[in-house]
């Protein structure tokens, strides 16, 4: 587990940091928050880049900066991989010499995924024998994530190594980090300013604002917390952990926590795991059993609380359905016309083109 406590300002009057949160043992932890709120200022010091005005940084118990007890480890000595925007590869060297030099980084006997592994894991076999030069963007980045791997880390930072791809580029290299993330059982920090990656990759989510921690948990718990910066936006709303339970017609059946969903998506083996974000702005709620829609997707749930959203005609209705809670947003004008309030039982809609697929199987 990596524990980080911090404070810093640059300069006497330049942005101050303020920042507290744990990382687990595995999994992605996304550091997420908008441009400029400090991100890239935390991973720096974590990865040993810029000493912090005070900072506590402990992996596995191991103290890697405490700046009142004067401990600052050199970036060297952390053993982080660190990836940043761009792979930042030796242009003059292969692709292989280049995975090497990753490996000539670890120490002698630090456990760790083996060179022909990685290789494997990230499809670069194809590549090996090219110059950085003749890659794309995307072919780069999965070079730069081996490279990092085959240090032998025991943290992993990633500083948005998707941003400078564009959206093909980033759609083919998230599943390569979907199948790193399961393989290298590491702690993960992840920077993003995108909500997709998010719902993708993460695990647990710390949310930053002006150098603020706003509130740390799982994704799937702050996805639904109407009181945070996510809830004001258009794709607010909740994600659910599902499993494929069965594709009929074309038509794929999803179980999660609370029922079982049907989505039009590209079809997965039975038993895959995978999240959906349902925007609450796809949700709609009725106080009679529908009969004769052509929505299939009607789950009967609990109304348990309702909250403004951003808009002043819109609230917010937090639905429990089984052990999963879902966002609707409804108008103030529905809440009165139908009485809605917390405790009255309910069917939500959900309409089928809510369903976006998110990342590989899990
Ligand atoms: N070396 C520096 N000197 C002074 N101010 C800095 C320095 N580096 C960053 N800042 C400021 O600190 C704030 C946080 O920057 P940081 O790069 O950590 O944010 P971020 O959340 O990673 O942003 P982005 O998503 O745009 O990369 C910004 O206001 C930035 O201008």
């Amino acid at each position: 587990m990596l524990r980080v406590a911090l404070r810093h300002r640059y300069g006497r009057d330049g942005f101050s940091i303020e920042a507290d949160f744990t990382v687990p043992e595995a999994g992605v932890t996304a550091l997420f928050g908008p441009s400029g709120c400090g991100k890239s200022t935390i991973l720096s010091i974590v990865a040993g880049l810029l000493r912090p005005d005070f900072g506590r940084v402990v992996l596995d118990g191991d103290v890697l900066l405490d700046t009142e007890r004067g401990i600052a480890l050199p970036p060297e000595a952390r053993r982080c991989g660190v990836v940043f925007q761009e792979a930042r590869l030796f242009p003059h060297l292969s692709v292989a010499s280049n995975l090497r030099y990753g490996m000539k980084r670890a120490p002698p006997r630090a456990e760790g995924p083996e060179f022909e592994e990685v290789v494997d894991l990230l499809g670069i076999a194809p590549l090996l024998a090219r110059r950085p030069a003749a890659l794309s963007g995307g072919e780069r980045q999965r070079v730069a994530l081996g490279r990092a791997l085959l240090s032998r880390p025991r943290l992993l930072l990633m500083d948005e190594p998707l941003a400078a791809l564009d959206a093909p580029r980033r759609a083919e290299v998230l599943p390569f980090l979907a199948r790193l993330r399961d393989a290298a059982r590491l702690p993960i920090l992840y920077v993003t300013h995108a909500l997709e990656e998010v719902d993708a990759l993460a695990d647990r989510l710390v949310l930053l604002q002006t150098g603020r921690v706003l509130a740390e948990g799982s994704v799937e718990e702050l996805a639904t917390r109407t009181d945070l910066p996510l809830a004001a936006r258009r794709d607010a709303g909740a994600v659910l952990a599902c499993t494929v339970a069965g594709i009929e017609d074309g038509l794929t059946r999803l179980d999660f926590a609370g029922g079982t969903l049907v989505a039009v998506m590209r079809a997965e083996p039975v038993g895959t795991r995978l999240r959906l974000r349902i925007r609450a702005r796809d949700v709609a709620v009725a106080t009679e059993e529908p009969r004769g829609l052509s929505t299939r997707n009607i789950l009967a749930a609990e109304i348990t609380a309702i909250s403004p959203a951003s808009g002043p005609q819109d609230v917010f209705l937090q639905l429990a359905i089984g052990d999963s809670t879902l966002l609707a947003r409804v108008t103030q004008d529905s809440v009165t016309r139908l009485g809605l309030r917390p405790g009255l039982r309910v069917w939500a809609l959900l309409k089928a083109v809510t369903f976006d697929h998110l990342g590989g199987p899990r």
